[in-house]
């Protein structure tokens, strides 16, 4: 099934902010098409996001090719009528029902689906309430598994394309991320299970390093030094450069689909019987049989060595 952004009915979990509402500009700007569903808890922000995405359209639009703008807001805004939005808890079943009785009713059940809802409290294991540990789950895990539910109920003979989007730290957990990686990891293991029981899907699962978006910026003011260490090689790239990436990466036909360097080496080392579709899988699996044996052995004495160096320093005992 080949990926396309023209003619679809897409539904974007998480498509108030962050890389969700920049996919949901993508498909707005360059599929004119395309129905746009997005979903979030927050309806004001939901309102917001419609707004701005059919402004800046708009704008673009009546914008000379010297960049001057002729005339404002002249014609009325989405005629056609392809941006909708939802809000919604993805992490209550029953809401999800809700939301995919309305789509039925509406004539907008998803050709795609983009399950981009997702966020972490990074925080040492300790510094974590009950309330943001239970979080991790529903908000990166729940979110998820619902929506494909649902999906896999509605789209039971149709081909859909499912694309969803876990973590590098699925494939490499480490300090900090205790609240979220294990919801990722969990979300690897589902996609790993639908592959083999939804037949006529396409689900494309999405690693990706770090990114600038609203999340980002609120999970820095927590994130502990060492954590920020560690990732250090996964510079934040900008939003619309991880789309961008990651629509070209689907629209190659990869399946298993990272967004900068470290992420495809850290696949490599993780192949095994999981990750399965992606560029240059015959390179990637060499690369990652010999740096198995011969670097991640001595990456992994280290690491630990520095972590509990830093758990020394700066907790005042010792990290076990
Ligand atoms: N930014 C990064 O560096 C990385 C991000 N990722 C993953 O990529 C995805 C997008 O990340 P990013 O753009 O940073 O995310 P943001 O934190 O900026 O946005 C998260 C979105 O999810 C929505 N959301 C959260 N909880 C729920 C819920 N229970 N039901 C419905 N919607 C919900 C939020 O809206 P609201 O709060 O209103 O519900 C918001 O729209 C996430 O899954 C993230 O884990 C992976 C690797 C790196
Ligand atoms: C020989 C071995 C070398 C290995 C180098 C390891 C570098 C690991 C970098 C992992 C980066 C993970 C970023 C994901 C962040 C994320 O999901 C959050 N920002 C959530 O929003």
């Amino acid at each position: 099934m080949k990926f396309t952004l023209e003619d679809q009915v897409v539904l974007i979990t998480g498509g108030s902010q962050g890389l969700g509402k920049e996919f949901a500009k993508k498909y707005y700007n360059e599929a004119e098409n395309t129905k746009i569903i997005i979903v979030s808890r927050s309806e004001a922000r939901l309102l917001d996001t419609c707004n701005e995405i059919r402004i800046e359209a708009h704008l673009r639009r009546e914008t000379t090719d010297e960049g001057q703008v002729q005339h404002k807001l002249a014609a009325p805004l989405d005629l056609e009528q392809r941006l909708f939005y939802y809000p919604c808890d993805l992490s209550c079943y029953e809401s999800v029902e809700c939301l995919f009785n309305a789509l039925r009713d509406l004539d907008l059940l998803p050709t795609q689906t983009l399950c981009c809802a997702g966020g972490a409290v990074p925080k040492l294991f300790r510094g974590l309430s009950g309330h943001e540990l239970n979080l991790g789950m529903d908000i990166n895990y729940k979110t998820t598994l619902n929506v494909a539910h649902q999906i896999a109920l509605a789209e039971q003979t149709k081909e859909h394309h499912l694309i969803i989007f876990s973590s590098a730290t699925a494939l490499y957990p480490f300090v900090g991320y205790s609240q979220y990686a294990p919801a990722k990891a969990a979300i690897k293991s589902l996609v790993a299970i639908l592959r083999q029981e939804l037949t006529n899907f396409r689900i494309s699962c999405v690693y990706p390093g770090n990114f600038e978006s609203e999340g980002f910026t609120v999970e820095q003011l927590t994130k502990p030094e060492i954590t920020k260490l560690i990732e250090g090689p996964s510079d934040a790239i900008p939003c619309k450069q991880a789309c961008d990436i990651i629509a070209k990466s689907l629209a190659r036909g990869d399946d298993d689909v990272f967004t900068d360097f470290v992420g495809w080496m850290i696949m490599g080392m993780d192949l095994g019987l999981t990750a399965k579709k992606s560029r240059f899988v015959p390179l990637q699996w060499i690369f990652g049989v010999l740096s198995n044996i011969l670097v991640v052995p001595f990456y992994m004495v280290g690491c630990s060595w520095y972590i509990r160096k830093w758990f020394r320093e700066n907790d005042g005992k010792k990290a076990n």
